[in-house]
């Protein structure tokens, strides 16, 4: 019986010919991660048990992404312990403020590889299998001991498989993809699941829509979520790389716990309402519903495509006299340094800026309900980001909608849930 990509990683760090789903193992790391909220409790718990040594620094990535600039005291102290334990232990990956989101850096940056195996202390880590890695979001003590150690301990999980054939709408995203996955499987649908996206839509996709992919793997309660290496990944990865990559794929005869099997052609751009990423609806359906704030950025959509389709939109809006809704907040935040300076070079900030966008700094921003941009009682924010739990942007009795960036950017301007086609032409589209 073959093995599935998932099981071939695993097998492979944990110095096995093979491994099963349910097996038990204790793999080698290529790489463990934390930022700025996860970190200082690893680092107490590394000082508490008298351990003085990490397992590699230059095996190390700390990311200061949360809360940064320090939005209060609570925070610089935070900043403070992992830049103190950065400098101290000589961390190779240690990202300061403004750098941007880890999860956006780690594969921009090619520091996570296909075939890796890496473990963060963010739920978020999931994303990496984007690029044909093996990652998952661990707690504070568990990546404590992974710094200390090197390894990790793992039940092998089982593997979905999600199959999206056909042809991709105009204005439909990678985005659109995993919320028509969560809206069929729920938020529990493939828990502690490695959930695998193949098939030609997929393959169509440009590396940047496939991590947003799998960047919300966690939020169907996936363990992972990865997409076999093709040219385009290796395109993108050959670039960055720095160190050596390994593709594996699924063999044909693996095993799965089940495979799903969808038409992505009838696939139009969605809309997650409140107050679960799986309560989702055609964005025709959501046009009825006005916003207070929208919100371009996260690690799920803060990359440059991202930017650049929602300044498609706001730039065709505005050759018909059309900018921000005077009603509504916009607040664009580029995922990393290096997406907001290829952002500031293309000329897409200033789109933002005479739109009537605000711009910031790279760091999650409104994602968590943290700072620059938290919602009051009873407003309502449209979101290209992951979540919208309760209170999750801001007051728990204000709302988040979830959708792709070109959605978000004609809501923006509408100051309702908006399809981007009432705004720019769909052959348009095919020019982003
Ligand atoms: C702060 C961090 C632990 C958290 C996560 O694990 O996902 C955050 O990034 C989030 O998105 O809620
Ligand atoms: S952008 Fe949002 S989802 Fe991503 S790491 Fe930051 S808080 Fe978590």
């Amino acid at each position: 019986m073959g093995m599935t990509i998932t099981e071939k990683i695993l097998a492979a760090h944990a110095g096995k010919k093979e491994v099963r789903a349910g097996d038990l193992i204790t793999a080698k790391i290529d790489l463990a991660m934390a930022n700025d909220v996860t970190a200082p409790l690893a680092i107490k718990t590394l000082e508490k048990h008298g351990i003085d040594r990490v397992f590699d620094p230059n095996k190390i990535a700390l990311v200061l992404s949360h809360f940064v600039p320090a939005k209060d005291i609570k925070s610089a102290e935070q900043a403070k312990i992992v830049r103190d334990f950065a400098r101290k232990h000589g961390i190779k990956y240690f990202f300061e403020e403004g750098e941007g989101i880890e999860h956006t850096i780690l594969p921009e940056r090619g520091i996570v590889v296909p075939g890796d195996l890496v473990v963060g202390a963010d739920s978020h880590t999931c994303t990496y299998g984007g690029i044909g890695a093996f990652a998952t979001g661990v707690g504070s003590t568990d990546i404590a001991y992974a710094m200390a150690t090197g390894e990790i301990w793992l039940r092998v999980p089982e593997s979905m498989k999600f199959i999206f054939y056909g042809k991709l709408k105009p204005w439909v995203m990678g985005k659109d993809l995993i919320l028509h996955t969560i809206g069929e499987i729920g938020v529990d649908g493939a828990l502690y699941r490695a959930m695998e996206f193949e098939g030609e839509a997929i393959r169509e996709l440009s590396v940047e829509q496939r991590l947003t992919i799998t960047n919300m793997a966690i939020e169907a309660g996936g363990k992972s979520g990865i997409i076999s290496p093709d040219e385009k990944t290796i395109e993108y990865v050959k670039e960055r790389a720095q160190k050596e990559w390994k593709v594996y794929e699924s063999d044909p005869d693996a095993e799965y716990h089940s495979i799903y099997e969808w038409d992505a052609g009838k696939i139009e751009p969605l809309v997650a309402w409140p107050y679960l990423p799986s309560n989702v609806h055609p964005v025709s359906e959501s046009t009825h519903i006005s916003i207070d704030q929208a919100f371009i950025g996260s690690c799920t959509n803060g990359r440059i495509e991202d930017l650049r389709i929602a300044a498609k939109v706001f730039e065709a809006a505005m050759k018909q006299g059309k900018k921000v809704h005077p009603y509504v907040r916009c607040i664009v935040i580029p995922a990393s340094k290096n997406v907001y300076h290829q952002a500031l070079h293309e000329g897409l900030i200033d789109i933002f800026m005479e739109a009537g966008c605000v711009v910031s700094t790279s760091t999650c921003g409104p994602c968590l309900g943290g700072h620059m941009g938290v919602l009051a009682e009873g407003e309502r924010c449209i979101s290209s980001s992951n979540r919208n739990f309760p209170g999750r942007m801001g007051h728990p009795k204000s709302e988040s909608y979830l959708a792709n960036p070109a959605v978000v950017a004609a809501s923006a301007v509408l100051g309702r849930i908006a399809h981007p086609e009432e705004l720019v032409r769909a052959e348009e589209f095919a020019a982003v």
